[in-house]
């Protein structure tokens, strides 16, 4: 039977992006159980954010196909983060976000800079974690698929960036989430590392999720099924990656290429004082912020 319905995603109190066992949690509660292999997995209708009078995001709206890989590419600043922790169900927004998964486990979430509990070791931050996921998820499973076996017995806090980084790949496809929501993943990790996690990426894909993968790794846009390219607070190309290829161009660029006049030079920076400022503020914790 098909079903469907949507979920309007509620304010991030914490506004913070650590990756702590509540938080991912909160990113598996918040999708809508809903499952029909003909619907995209994930439906991003009309979905706006502003931060005072920064409006980040404005009537996004977009699919996600079963099995399918799709980079978001876009100029520093320009809301792929804000966009993920939206679809994470992690901070607030002024459309809709409809996920149509069954399974244990629907959203696994990678944040641009994960944190970990302190003192934890790698072994026992994912133990903690797979504990409170149905379906007694494998940590060994997740450690190997991502590089980390050898360093199960290390303190979080001794674990290099790109550690952190794999771990929390780790922690995000831990119990094989329908979707992954993964913020730059790639970076601060060595070209070996880097060739690792997009090989990592593709077998999740081909083992039946989807991943949105926010990047502004030229690998990452070549090996996607569809790369969208956000500015102006807009989906402003998309497409499939050779559409975008020209000349000199790989894909990356030429998606930039792609853009409207001028769209993509300034980073998504505005002046926010005073008031502004106080009420982006507020929107962190708790204002309507669309
Ligand atoms: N909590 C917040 N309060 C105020 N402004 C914010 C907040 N979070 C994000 N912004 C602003 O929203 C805009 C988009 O930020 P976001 O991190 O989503 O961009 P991004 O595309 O992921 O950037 P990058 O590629 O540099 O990581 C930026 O101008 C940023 O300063």
């Amino acid at each position: 039977m098909t079903t469907s319905d949507s979920t309007q995603r509620t304010a991030d109190p914490t506004g913070t992006d650590s990756q702590s066992p509540p938080e991912q949690a909160r990113a598996d509660e918040t999708s809508t159980e809903v499952s029909d292999a003909r619907t995209p997995l994930l439906t991003v209708d009309g979905v706006s954010r502003s931060f005072g009078d920064l409006r980040v995001l404005d009537d996004v709206s977009f699919v996600v196909e079963r099995s399918s890989v799709v980079a978001l590419a876009g100029p520093n600043g320009s809301g792929k983060s804000t966009l993920l922790r939206i679809v994470a169900g992690l901070t607030e927004n002024g459309g809709t976000v409809t996920l149509a998964a069954s399974g244990p486990r629907r959203v696994g979430y990678l944040p641009q800079s994960p944190a970990f509990r302190p003192g934890f070791t790698v072994d026992e931050t994912l133990s903690f974690y797979a504990a409170l996921l149905p379906g007694d998820p494998s940590v060994e499973a997740a450690l190997e698929r991502v590089g980390l076996s050898a360093a199960r017995d290390r303190r979080v806090e001794d674990l290099s960036g790109g550690m952190r980084r794999l771990l929390g790949l780790a922690q995000a496809s831990l119990g094989d989430p329908a979707l992954l929501l993964l913020d730059e993943p790639t970076s601060d990790l060595d070209p070996r590392m880097t060739a690792h996690v997009f090989a990592v990426v593709d077998e999740l894909a081909a083992a039946g999720a989807s991943v949105v993968l926010a990047t502004h790794d030229p690998r990452g846009v070549d090996r996607s099924d569809v790369a969208m390219l956000l500015a102006d607070g807009r989906i402003v190309a998309r497409g499939p990656p050779a559409e975008f290829r020209d000349g000199d161009h790989d894909a990356l660029a030429g998606l930039f290429e792609a853009a409207p006049g001028g769209a993509v030079t300034e980073a998504g920076v505005a002046p926010m004082v005073g008031a502004a400022a106080r009420q982006a503020e507020g929107d962190e914790v708790g204002g309507d912020g669309r």
